[in-house]
């Protein structure tokens, strides 16, 4: 057996296909949509990643503005660059490029977020609306990664409801939100959340019908460990040093010989990475049309 792909190139560019027209519409109603986004010092994968968000910003007609500050910058730069983009009209929405240099306190610098302008779902107000499950007309973002999983596995119409999870890795960005985000009523998986101090991952995984590793260790889950048939979500990517070309090489979570026991794969890269990157335009899109509409 050979796994069905989950391909999120193709999956991503069918979500934005679908967003334009309602970027259209906002447009036409005088609202333009301008995603904002904060990156500071000069890590090379953050820089590629707030890249790649101007670029699909283009693509689909959303504005995006850019504020980049030095490594040398002190946390009181970061507060005032928040408190700007809390202020900015054309900015609709923004982001905090994660992780923030040593030295600054992330949480708090996400707690400055105005909750309105969070596209990343990351403010306390966002995540504890996760946590209350509201939805309907007080719809808040959702963090990129999550919706962006759930978004690919619905569009492959792998079930969720009573399947048994088992998500790989404890962060802000991925794993936390996940394990709410599968719970909630309506999508009703039942999850276990594995992280470094887990006693036997191999049989957490084992038991599972999706798999979801997200924590930065090339090639780290198994094919022995996955049930026959399950969903495997590769998220976690890794720069490892290529041997041949002498260039680092990219590495998924996963193993490559799980696509012969599991049903379903996400490739890394193309999988997970370019469904996050969509699901950050649709919350811009969608705090846009609460701008307009009202929640
Ligand atoms: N404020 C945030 N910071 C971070 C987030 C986030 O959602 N919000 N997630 C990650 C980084 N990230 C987006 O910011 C991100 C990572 C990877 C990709 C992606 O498309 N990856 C490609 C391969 C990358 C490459 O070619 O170099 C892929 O998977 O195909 C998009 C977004 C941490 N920080």
């Amino acid at each position: 057996m050979t796994a069905i792909t989950l391909d999120g190139v193709a999956t991503a560019s069918a979500v934005k296909s679908e967003l334009a027209s309602r970027i259209t519409d906002l447009r036409s109603n005088g609202i333009v949509p301008g995603l904002g986004t904060l990156l500071v010092g000069d890590d090379p994968a953050s820089r590629s990643y707030v890249a790649g968000k101007h670029r699909d910003c283009a693509e689909v007609g959303i504005e995006s503005i850019r504020v980049d500050l030095p490594a040398s910058a002190t946390s009181a730069d970061v507060r005032a660059a928040i408190r700007d983009l809390n202020s900015a009209r054309e900015v609709t929405g923004y982001i905090v490029q994660l992780p923030l240099p040593t030295g600054h306190d992330e949480n708090a610098m996400l707690e400055l977020i105005d909750p309105d302008k969070d596209a990343d779902g990351l403010h306390p107000t966002n995540l504890g609306r996760l946590v209350l499950g509201i939805e309907g007309d007080l719809h808040s973002p959702l963090p990129c990664t999550p919706a962006g999983i759930v978004e690919m596995l619905q569009r492959y119409q792998v079930p969720i409801r009573g399947q048994h999870v088992t998500v790989i890795g404890r962060g802000l960005t991925v794993g936390r939100p996940l394990g709410l985000l599968f719970t909630r009523k309506g999508l009703d998986a039942t999850v276990t959340l594995t992280h470094s101090r887990t006693q036997d991952l191999a049989a957490e995984v084992a038991r599972a019908d999706i798999v979801v590793a997200a924590v930065g260790v090339p090639h780290m889950v198994k094919p022995e460990w996955i049930k026959p048939g399950a969903a495997v979500l590769d998220v976690g990517i890794t720069r490892v040093a290529d041997d041949e070309t002498g260039k680092g090489r990219l590495t998924g979570d996963v193993d490559p010989a799980v696509a012969e026991v599991a049903g379903h794969l996400s490739p890394n890269p193309g999988g997970v990475g370019p469904m996050t990157r969509a699901m950050l335009l649709a919350n811009v899109v969608k705090a846009a049309e609460i701008k307009l509409h009202g929640r």
